[in-house]
């Protein structure tokens, strides 16, 4: 019951931003890294928003000449010569600025997301059941891509506008403070009223957002099942399900316009109004001769700037906001306890395993359905080298067996014992290398058929790969197309046909080279000359290993040792074919009249 528990992470508990901000220092550390770089990068921000400051005043100063208002006693030539050395200066700066942050961010976002891939995968199967692969893909790509704009961009700008700011204020106060009195009792009422503003129109965007993220979804899911929608001519009820979503984003985004509108027309007015109203005060302090005409100049260049900054530092704050909530979905992931022991945690010498499989009363449920009773109380045992079928109607809990074997799943009660010792005691990967699986439907990844089949073994020679096609009888198609085991298969390949499929799974596990095989059997039926290729394949590579089928199709199986029937997660009947179909009155025996009558042939 713990497990279906744990198995809620991470659809992220709400935490308070404090609490977010302390959780992602773990984030931090992946930048603090590279240290050095990443200081280095910020002491040439601040260096350079400091030359910034200072070349702004200049232009002033050059005016302030010009009227024999000079303050600093320097002439033309000189400003506009200090002008010129401060540029050259600060270009090498901002190389070094650009460069570094890149570096350092690009570098850590790197190793971040190749820890959380790592950590994905070595997480449990209950935890893919209970949690979604499209949002666990978005933790990969966009939540880290939001983490990296902060640090590649957003702290930066930050911190530059902090500096200007704050430089612009003191610099005001310094030289000309009775006119910066007044701009400073005007400014932050404007500020605050536009900061409240601001949050509304963010909210706002957010909502359309998500909105519009709703909206893919039913693209990616139709366009992923799109065999399915066409089957069932449902083109009409998705259009519209997408329509629906799409003109409900609309909605959203015209309210938002409206906010947005209003925003910027009380900017442009309210804004515009405070600054002149502060350069009319400006001008009158001119002709009263307290103020010099180039300070008025300066004046109007650094009071751009502040509000200019000023105006950044509520978008800076919303980008840091949702980088936080990314980096605690990742860190949620990050610090997931569901994960599989991995080779660190056990050794990781993989016994060669014999193949003696029993299974001692096993009860099993799945952790997310605590409630149904799946497995209840399994006994079987199989010699080494046999081979034996499992059969019963659709969700008798065959395919469970078989998972639980491959340690998919923790086991309830009972347990399952491979050469007289606990599976659970097995290091986990070891152990796992001496099963091979396959499956129902074969999944190719997108990449050459060379490369599917290496799958079972990734250091397998090119000889060895093509024998291993040969024995899987899949040599022959293989080589029918002109790019042989170099065909491209999957999204952007040729699509291969389902018992093709099945022969490129058949020689990957040949390659494995495991004594334990288990067979998922496909429910479609090949047409006859495909169903022998395949069954002739998986024959060879029964040969020496203990075998478990799962049977759909009475007709195949009717050479191994021993069948088990299953009925509601219990076995009924065993024996092999002749003896079951001694038994007219048995469960067997109706299974077998059941296809009989389904497939009339
Ligand atoms: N991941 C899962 N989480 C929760 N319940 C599951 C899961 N997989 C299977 N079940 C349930 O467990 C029961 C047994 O399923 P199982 O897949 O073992 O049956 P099966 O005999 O292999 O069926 P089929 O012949 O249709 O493949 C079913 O009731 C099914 O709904």
């Amino acid at each position: 019951m713990t497990q279906s528990k744990e198995n809620t992470a991470p659809t992220a508990p709400t935490r308070s931003q404090k609490e977010k901000l302390s959780r992602s220092v773990h984030i931090f550390s992946y930048v603090w890294r590279y240290r050095w770089k990443f200081l280095l990068s910020f002491l040439t921000l601040v260096l350079s928003s400091l030359v910034f400051l200072v070349i702004m005043q200049l232009p002033g100063e050059a005016i302030n000449i010009l009227n024999g208002e000079n303050k600093y006693g320097l002439t033309t030539e000189e400003v506009f010569g200090i002008l010129a050395i401060l540029l050259v200066f600060q270009a090498p700066l901002s190389f070094l600025r650009v460069r570094l942050q890149a570096e350092v961010s690009e570098r850590a976002m790197a190793s971040l997301r190749k820890d959380l891939y790592t950590k994905i995968l070595r997480l449990n199967i209950p935890f893919f059941e209970s949690n979604r692969v499209g949002e666990l893909t978005s933790r990969i790509t966009n939540d880290i891509s939001q983490i990296q704009g902060v640090f590649s961009l957003t702290l930066a700008e930050f911190l530059r506008q902090i500096i200007i700011l704050l430089g612009g204020i003191t610099y005001i106060l310094v030289t000309m403070l009775k006119l910066a009195l007044v701009s400073l009792s005007i400014f932050p009422v404007v500020v605050i009223s536009a900061m409240v503003f601001g949050s509304y129109v963010r909210k706002m965007t957010k909502a359309r957002q998500e909105q519009l993220a709703a909206s893919n979804v039913i693209v990616e899911e139709s366009l992923q099942s799109i065999s399915t929608v066409k089957a069932y001519t449902n083109e009409a009820f998705e259009i519209a399900r997408y329509g629906k979503s799409i003109d409900e984003t609309v909605r959203i985004s015209l309210k938002t316009a409206s906010a947005r509108g209003i925003f910027a027309a009380f900017i442009v007015t309210v804004m515009f109004g405070a600054l002149f109203y502060i350069i009319y005060r400006a001008v009158l302090l001119v002709q009263t001769g307290d103020l010099p005409v180039g300070d008025l100049f300066s004046f109007v260049i650094f009071t751009a700037l502040i509000g200019g900054s000023i105006a950044s530092l509520g978008n800076f704050y919303t980008e840091i906001v949702s980088a936080l909530g990314a980096s605690d979905r990742v860190i949620d992931i990050l610090q997931s306890k569901e994960t599989e022991p991995t080779a660190k945690q056990q050794p990781a010498a993989a016994p060669a395993l014999e193949g003696l499989i029993r299974y001692e009363n096993v009860h099993f449920h799945y952790p997310t359905r605590p409630d149904v009773k799946v497995l209840k109380g399994i006994d079987l045992t199989i010699q080494p080298g046999e081979k034996v079928a499992i059969v019963g109607a659709s969700g008798s809990g065959k395919s469970t067996i078989m998972k639980l074997l491959l340690r998919f799943y923790p086991i309830a009660e009972g347990r399952i014992t491979v050469d007289g010792q606990d599976i659970e005691d097995y290091p986990l990967e070891g152990f796992r290398k001496n099963l091979a699986l396959v499956p129902q439907e074969v999944l190719l990844f997108g990449g050459s058929i060379r490369e599917n089949i290496a799958y079972g073994d990734l250091t397998a020679t090119d000889e060895a790969i093509r024998e291993a096609a040969r024995q899987a009888n899949a040599l022959d198609f293989i080589e029918g197309f002109p790019e042989g085991l170099d065909t491209v298969v999957g999204d952007r390949g040729i699509q291969l046909s389902g018992g093709q499929r099945q022969r490129v799974a058949i020689a990957r596990a040949i390659l494995k080279n495991p004594s334990i095989l288990l067979l998922d059997e496909a429910t479609s039926s090949l047409d006859a000359e495909s169903e022998r290729v395949v069954q002739e394949a998986l024959n060879r590579l029964m040969v020496g290993r203990t075998s478990i089928i799962i049977a759909h199709r009475l007709a195949t199986i009717r050479e191994v040792d021993r069948i088990y029937v299953l009925e509601n997660g219990t076995i009924v009947e065993t024996g092999t074919h002749a003896e079951l179909s001694e038994r007219p009155d048995g469960a067997y025996s109706a299974l077998a009249r059941l296809q009989f009558q389904a497939i009339p042939d």
